[in-house]
């Protein structure tokens, strides 16, 4: 069956059960999509301003803009709820875990991005960025391992070179053997930028510079890398104010608290976007907000690890851009982006009081998150966007009784998408992803998670 529509024909996603549009469109009459991009929206009872040429009947479905996730580390699908770190806050959580990571193949890391990839992508996300800081020997092509991964299964994604540079021996965090040196890391880096990354609102594959903590890495090669991030006009990521012991290593370390090291190796930038980002100051909060430098917020993860709760509405107030990661399947252990939307509307409820509406939670995970990875093509259901959707049905019997069709998807804990849409092209149709064959795919990443974990 093909699932791609010519580039020319004109799709109407007629009618949709209810729609999130991410803006104030209303989008109840549905969308034209032609050319990978949404040329319409349609209010109640409008219909297309020409002819279309296909017709999909959204009647059942309930119309999101794809789902972006900011933060994540493909490879810890192979390590996913591993009893030794069950009860680990993070940093012993890491150092049990990176002679673990220390051993991953090629082949590994193949099988988890696609586990990965294909897991987000079913829970409706369109696109996902990934934090990869792990480059054992042999494993010198991790990103371009990652790339292969993100084209078969037809998504985008921003994919970031990270590094650890800072081992043991020099008063970091991972073991020396996990730490590369800092002009492997930039070389590569140049060449991944120059190989793959794209511009424009339609890119697909996007390549970002990761620096992975302050615990695990220079303050030089976070300076270096912000200035061939500022050269080669690409993003800068990285793990910031995620536990007090970061905190604490800063101050030690560096003599600063995290804001203030970050803004010494210039970082403090609109060009950055922080994993975790959760114990700032009110004057910190205002810092960030200034420079623009967005936050993934990571809800489960920050759960898992207890690592606290991001001051989530205080940072959008300060004018700080936040979307949402589901972030490592270490410390989660799902990847699954509708379910972490509901996760985050919950704990800033508890945060911040009832008062955190369902659409606050879904603007995070789309328009939001577009926002924090710089990608203005994509996150909301508006004329020239790109054509990238999730739609949800609520034929479940978890959604037996539930009246606001919009509010159910997290209220009633959707977590698959019945239909994905990736610049034009269907990804899922009916609940499954064409041509890939899940059954045989879980096999063979649980026989690598297993043989990784016992050396
Ligand atoms: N949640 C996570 N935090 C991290 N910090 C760091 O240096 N690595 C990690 C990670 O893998 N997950």
């Amino acid at each position: 069956m093909n699932h791609s529509p010519a580039q020319s024909s004109r799709l109407w996603i007629r009618n949709p059960l209810a729609a999130f549009t991410a803006n104030s469109l209303d989008a109840s009459g549905g969308l034209v999509v032609s050319g990978g991009v949404i040329e319409e929206v349609l209010a109640a009872g409008q219909q297309p301003s020409g002819p279309v040429q296909e017709i999909f009947d959204a009647g059942r479905h309930v119309l999101l803009p794809g789902l972006i996730n900011t933060h994540h580390h493909f490879y810890q699908t192979l390590t996913r709820a591993w009893g030794p770190v069950a009860n680990a806050p993070l940093f012993p959580w890491l150092q049990n875990l990176y002679p673990v990571w220390a051993r991953l193949t090629p082949r590994d890391l193949e099988l988890a991005a696609t586990v990965a990839l294909a897991e987000l992508l079913l829970s409706g996300c369109t696109t996902a960025a990934d934090h990869h800081y792990l480059f054992p020997a042999g494993l010198e092509d991790a990103i371009d391992i990652e790339v292969a991964a993100v084209r078969r299964l037809g998504m985008r994604a921003t994919l970031t070179r990270g590094s650890m540079t800072l081992g043991t021996d020099d008063g970091g965090l991972p073991p020396q053997s996990t730490v590369q040196a800092p002009e492997v890391v930039l070389e590569d880096s140049q060449r991944l930028v120059g190989r793959y990354h794209e511009r424009g609102e339609d890119a697909v594959i996007q390549i970002g510079l990761a620096p992975c903590s302050p615990f695990s890495v220079t303050k030089e090669i976070m300076a270096e890398s912000a200035a061939l991030a500022e050269r080669l006009d690409v993003r800068l990521h990285t793990h910031l104010a995620e536990t007090l012991d970061e905190e604490d290593f800063c101050r030690e370390m560096f003599g600063l608290r995290t804001v203030d090291y970050l803004d010494s190796v210039g970082w403090l930038t609109d060009r950055t976007w922080l994993g975790h980002g959760i114990h700032f100051s009110d004057a910190e909060i205002s810092r960030l907000g200034a420079a623009g430098t967005a936050v993934a917020h990571c809800p489960t993860s920050n759960m898992r690890l207890a690592s606290g709760t991001a001051r989530v509405l205080e940072l959008e107030d300060a004018g700080v851009p936040v979307g949402l990661g589901v972030d490592g399947s270490a410390s989660n252990d799902a990847s699954n982006m509708i379910l972490e939307a509901r996760q985050a509307l919950y704990l800033q409820r508890l945060r911040y009081g009832a008062d955190v509406p369902v659409e606050r939670a879904l603007s995070w995970a789309t328009r939001g998150s577009a926002a924090v990875l710089g990608r203005t093509g994509l996150g909301q259901l508006a004329p020239g966007m790109q054509a990238d959707l999730a739609l949800f049905t609520l034929d479940d019997l978890r959604f037996s009784g539930s009246h606001d069709p919009v509010a159910a998807l997290l209220r009633c804990a959707a977590d698959r998408a019945d239909r994905v849409m990736v610049g034009g092209q269907w990804r899922v149709v009916d609940g499954q992803i064409p041509g890939l064959d899940i059954a045989g795919l879980i096999a063979e990443h649980s026989a690598a998670a297993r043989r990784l974990v016992n050396g």
